[in-house]
Formats: C-alpha cells, structure tokens, sequence
C-alpha cells in the first residue's frame, strides 16, 4: 500500500518534470532559430548613406548614395540615391567673392536632409572634392581658393551630416576613381573580371585611364596607380590633361585664331551666322591661355561663324603637340601612353556631346562620323536654334567645336583606330549611379572595397536557418527519447500489478 502511494506520487511528480522539460525544449528551439536568423540577417533592411559633392569647373553636384547596413560593408553594393546640381557656376568662379561658394551649396544640403533620414544624419559622411576647376584657381591665386574652401567647409560644417574635409583631388585620385566607379557598378571588380577603361571629358581637364597588360608603371611611375580590390592586383594607368577638358580647350582655340588681336574672327569651329561680340580680358582670363594673350588688342572682338568641320579639326589639332616624346609611345604633349586595351566608358562632356550628335553608337565608321560632324557645323546657327529650341544656346553653339574636338582628341590624341574606337561606349550611367569619380572616391575613403575577397559563406542565409532548425528538432526528439523511463506509461504499471 505504501509502495502504490509512493508510485503514485512519484506519477504526480514526473507529469510537471516533463510538462517543464518539453516548454524547455520549445524554448531552446526557438532560441536557437531565432539566434541563426539575427546572426545572418538584420530583420529589416536598414541602409547607410554616403554624400559627395563634385566640384567640378562648370557646375557642383551633390550625389547621396546609399548601400545596405550589414554587418560587413562589403556584400552590399552602394548605389546612386540622388543628385541635386547646384544652381550656378563652379565654386572656383566664385574666386571674387568666396563666400557666396559656400551659399550656393545650402540648396542642395537642405535637400540632402530630406533625402537622407534623420535618425541617420550624424553617421552620414560627407565630402567634397574640387577638381580641375579649382587646380587651376590654385595654380593661378592661392588665396583666393583658400578662401573658397573656408566658406564651402564652414556651409558643410553647419550641416547635420559628418562633415569629412573638402580637397583638391589630383588628376591621378580623378582619373583612378572614376576607373574605379565604372568596374565597380559594372561588377567587374567583385568577379575578376577584365576591367574597363574611363573617359572622363571636363569643362577644365580630361581623363584616360586603363589596364594594359604591357604597363607596369616602371616607364613613367608618374602615370601609374595601384590597386588591390577584393584579393586582384590592378596596376592602372591614368593620365590628366590639365586645360584640355571642353571649355578650356575651346577657349584654346579662340585664343588660337586670336593672336594677332583682331576685331574678328572667322572661326570655323561655329556654324555660319554665329555672330557674337566677346571680350578679351575675360577670354584669356585662365591659365591655359594667358601666356598667348596678345599684346596689343581691343576690348572685344566679333566672334563669326563659319562652320566648316576641316577647317576646325586644324586648328584644333594646332593645340596638342605631336612631336616630342621621351617614352616608347605617346599620346600628345609628351605623356607617355601604352597600347590602348580592352572596352572604354567614355563619360561626362563626351555623352552629353556625342547624345546631342547621335553619334554614340560606335560601330557607325570613322567617316561617316566625320561626315555628320561636317553636316553639323554647316548647318546655319539660325537653323540650329530653330530646331533645337529646348537646348540651352550656349551648349548648341559649342557642339560643332564639342565634337570636333572629341573625335580629334579620341583619334589623334589617344590613338584610337576605328578597331578600337568601335569599343568605346557613351556612357551617362550604369545601373541607375552616374559614371564619375564620385562613387569611387568614397568607396575608397570608407574602405568599402576590401583588399582581400571577402569570405563567400558556404550556405547562404536560408541554409543555415534550415540546418540550425532541423538540429535542433533532432535533438529534441533525442532528449525525450531519453526520458523514456520517466514517461507517464510508467505510472500505470502498478494498477496491472
Ligand atoms: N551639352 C551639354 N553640356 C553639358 C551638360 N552638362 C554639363 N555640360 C558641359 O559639359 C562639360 C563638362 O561638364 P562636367 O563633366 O560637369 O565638367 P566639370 O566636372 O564641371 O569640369 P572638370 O572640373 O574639368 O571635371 C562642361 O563644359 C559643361 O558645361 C549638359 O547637360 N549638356
Ligand atoms: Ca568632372
């Protein structure tokens, strides 16, 4: 009697053991899953923002871009959220009057504010970056662009974001980051893949940069750039021509036909029946000109168009010098340049010029380009207007010149044959982010591209939630096979007795 009562409560005692132990169970199950889904994958998708403003020579433009906040940087890829232009020219034309550099920016911040979520303000880096706009200004009044920068520092320190610094970037970091920003949104980078090389066209400077297999930098160490970009060796060649991006080059050319201080010029390089009076002291109003100022001229001059390609293309090949080189190969103006190699983006002035052209497609032959270029700047100014009403005059007079140049600079300057001309692409974006040393330049600064290949996980996400579960429904079903002996069939063993 005594022996059931004591059967009968240890019965009481184990059905709460086991009630405990399987809530026990379940809990550690959903631990566990839970700990194999936070591990691997935030819940929400949260992103981080990065801003850049490009301050280039003609115009400044603010780019946010935006990437996924992961635990690691370097699996998601940072795209382009928003540009906003700022209204006006480029900060260094602001040389007379500095603080109005800084003001023309508070547009475009006010609007980043909008853009980028509050709560994120104070961890959003911003930076900017002067190009060639303002090596010049540099080159040419040292003060005066000390004084730029205070007034832009001082308008992006009064911003929530974290401010980072605003710099002159040399021709090289432009040259190398817009290389960087074309293979990296074409996912070049991340693959191995062969890379692609960058056009970028300026108003003040032009760049060209590329892989070749027979660079190594020893030739002129000058020119080259390494990398080491998720576990590959890049050794990249990159030049910037100074002076040789479409305003300062144009203005190289006038400059050219001008020498002798006359009261007009017959410039081939505008359609016939241009006709516009310009001003001397504000035409060699730059360090790319001013060593050819004439000494005796006018206030003004006529300037008259006359529109024919042949005559341009002569004058503007007059501006590059063929001849001397100290390398085994040059492009123009000494600069050492290996063999062209592999596909090209060509960017900036070069799209927005060869779109208005309808030239981008460049499978069309050499001469057939030259033959619309010649239809082109033939065509009276009058006409042009007329038919092209939306577009800005001042971009509409330019194009004659403007393509002209690029087929010169592109043929003649950098040696492409129609072989290789045929791999160069127009290009004004990839993937929804424009092409442009932007994106590169922060990538760099916030170590986004990882030297080494990143870790590939063996499973992805959903393979480790499935693995972790399935272990741990095992074990469970393992533990209460081990409490067997304590199970409640037990209990009845004393009333068969
Ligand atoms: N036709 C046309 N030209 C443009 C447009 N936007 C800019 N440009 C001109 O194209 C040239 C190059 O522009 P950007 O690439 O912005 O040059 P930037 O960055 O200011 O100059 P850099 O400091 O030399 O790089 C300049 O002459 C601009 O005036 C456009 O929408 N259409
Ligand atoms: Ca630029």
């Amino acid at each position: 009697m005594s022996a059931q009562r004591e059967m009968k409560e240890k019965n009481h005692w184990k059905t709460p053991v086991t009630i405990i132990i399987t809530v026990i169970g379940v809990i550690v199950i959903v631990a566990l899953v839970t700990v194999a889904v936070l591990q691997n994958k935030p819940l929400l998708q949260k992103y981080k923002y990065g801003i850049v403003l490009d301050a280039g020579s003609s115009h400044t433009a603010l780019y946010i871009y935006k990437w996924p906040a992961e635990k690691d940087n370097n699996t998601g890829r940072a795209e382009q959220m928003h540009v906003c232009k700022v209204k006006g020219p480029g900060i260094s034309s602001y040389a007379a009057n500095p603080w109005k550099a800084g003001e023309s920016l508070r547009v475009c911040m006010e609007e980043a504010k909008q853009w980028v979520p509050g709560k994120r303000h104070h961890e959003t880096p911003l930076y900017l970056g002067a190009t060639a706009g303002m090596r010049l200004l540099n080159m040419e009044n040292s003060t005066a662009s000390d004084k730029v920068f205070q007034a832009v520092k001082e308008a992006l320190q009064s911003s929530p974001f974290s401010y980072q610094g605003a710099r002159i970037l040399s021709g090289q970091e432009e040259g190398a980051f817009g290389w960087v920003t074309v293979n990296y949104l074409d996912d070049r980078l991340k693959q191995g893949l062969e890379t692609t090389g960058a056009l970028d066209l300026g108003g003040a400077s032009t760049q060209i940069s590329f892989v070749s297999d027979n660079f190594d930098g020893s030739e002129s160490p000058s020119n080259s750039v390494t990398f080491r970009l998720y576990g590959n060796d890049y050794n990249l060649y990159t030049h910037s021509y100074l002076c040789y991006g479409k305003d300062q080059a144009l203005r190289t050319v006038v400059a050219q036909q001008t020498q002798s201080g006359p009261e007009k010029i017959l410039d081939p390089c505008s359609n016939p029946g241009y006709n516009t009076i310009k001003n001397y002291s504000v035409l060699y109003d730059s360090p790319c000109v001013s060593n050819r100022k004439p000494q005796k001229a006018p206030a003004s001059f006529h300037h008259v168009g006359k529109g024919n390609f042949g005559e341009c293309q002569k004058i503007v090949r007059s501006i590059f010098n063929f001849t001397d080189c100290k390398y085994s190969h040059c492009s123009f103006n000494g600069v050492f340049q290996p063999h062209l190699q592999g596909a090209f983006g060509a960017f900036s002035a070069y799209y927005f010029v060869m779109s208005f052209l309808n030239l981008t497609d460049t499978s069309m032959p050499l001469e057939t380009v030259k033959e619309k270029l010649t239809s082109y700047c033939s065509t009276p100014w009058e006409q042009i207007k007329q038919q092209h009403r939306a577009v800005k005059e001042k971009y509409l007079a330019e194009y004659c010149f403007s393509g002209t140049y690029i087929l010169t600079l592109l043929t003649e300057g950098y040696n492409f044959t129609s072989e290789s001309y045929s791999k160069i692409k127009f290009i004004k974006k990839i993937k929804g982010s424009d092409a442009g040393w932007t994106l590169g330049y922060m990538l760099n600064l916030t170590n986004m591209i990882p030297a080494e290949a990143p870790d590939t996980p063996p499973l992805p996400h959903a393979g480790y939630v499935s693995i972790v579960t399935i272990m741990a429904i095992l074990l469970f079903i393992l533990f209460i096979l081990s409490l067997r002996p304590l199970w409640p069939r037990c209990s009845k063993l004393p009333q068969v007795v």
